[in-house]
């Protein structure tokens, strides 16, 4: 029997995406590089291996074809134009990607039209102006982007905002609405096939997912309360009840949202559960 080929898979090497992308494929169970200047790195029990590449590039060889699964941004991946789509969200570096020009000038989108645009993402901001229609002159940098009205090289930015603090600090607020809104995905050339592992990680991916948004949950109540508090919190697929060493009494094991889980533990316990714990998921496969 032949062995598969290793499936490839590029990891940004540096900014927002690259902590969060390797901690996540390490709570997968992959092997991860430590050193930080280790170029590829190959996992050997799971016939996979890793490239380290800017973030920015991820999409242009995806698109290519000379790997087969990537980490980026969408807002990167729409950028680059690449024959690639995303195939799973990640839920880390939300971002989403604005205008904004200085406090009080109080712009809208129209006002666009023949202004000086600075932004890093040209290709995005282009499909969109063409979309709506405006025609203005994009500046293109690499980076720190906030700083070009000040500098006088454009009248408008069109950049990533995550908290607004680097916009604020700038001098500069939002308008118009979000261009984009992005977050961390992983990326598939168009129409390619895949060695059989890349359904392995998948699975591996979402599990993380899982035990990253999802808490499991015990508590007792008395079998007349029991159809109410199932109701409150009903898991993914049904309660695990159990009979407890107390009269009238059940035991119940269920998964719940990590979001809203104290205002539910409330409602539980105004419909009568008792002993309420909930436990980290240290990993999962559902
Ligand atoms: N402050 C932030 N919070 C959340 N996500 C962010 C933040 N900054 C950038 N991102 C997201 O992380 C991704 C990569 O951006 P990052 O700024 O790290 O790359 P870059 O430095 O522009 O890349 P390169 O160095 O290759 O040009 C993008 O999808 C972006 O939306
Ligand atoms: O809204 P905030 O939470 O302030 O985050 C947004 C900032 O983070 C990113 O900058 P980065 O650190 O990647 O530097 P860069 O501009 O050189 O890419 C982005 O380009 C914004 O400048
Ligand atoms: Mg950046």
């Amino acid at each position: 029997m032949s062995t598969p080929r290793l499936l490839r898979i590029a990891v940004p090497n540096k900014g927002a995406l690259a902590e969060p992308a390797a901690a996540m494929l390490r709570a997968a169970g992959y092997r991860q590089r430590w050193d930080l200047k280790d170029l590829t790195l190959i996992d050997s029990d799971h016939e996979v291996e890793f490239y380290y590449l800017r973030p920015r590039d991820i999409a242009v060889y995806i698109g290519r074809g000379d790997l087969d699964l990537g980490i980026t941004g969408r807002d990167m991946l729409l950028d680059s134009a690449a024959d690639a789509t995303e195939i799973m969200q990640l839920g880390f570096a939300g971002s989403r990607f604005r205008f904004a020009a200085p406090v009080g000038t109080t712009l809208t989108l129209p006002d666009l039209e023949g202004l000086r645009i600075a932004t890093s993402y040209p290709g995005l901001l282009d499909g969109y102006l063409r979309e709506q229609g405006i025609s203005a002159e994009l500046v293109k940098l690499d980076g720190a982007v906030e700083s070009a009205i000040r500098l006088g090289v454009a009248d408008v930015v069109a950049d990533v905002v995550d908290t607004g603090t680097t916009l604020k600090r700038a001098g500069l607020e939002l308008f118009g609405d979000p261009i984009c809104t992005s977050e961390a995905v992983l990326i598939q050339r168009n129409g390619s096939d895949l060695p059989p592992q890349a359904d392995a990680l998948r699975t591996r991916l979402t599990s993380v997912l899982v035990a990253q948004n999802y808490l499991m949950m015990d508590y007792n109540v008395e079998a007349g309360n029991l159809a109410a508090t199932t109701d409150l919190a009903p898991g993914v697929e049904g309660p695990t009840v159990s009979t407890l060493a107390k009269d009238g009494w059940c035991a119940v094991r269920v998964l719940v949202p990590r979001k809203g889980v104290h205002l539910l533990m409330d409602r539980l316990y105004e419909a009568g559960a008792r002993g309420i714990l909930l436990t980290e998921l240290a990993a999962c496969r559902l």
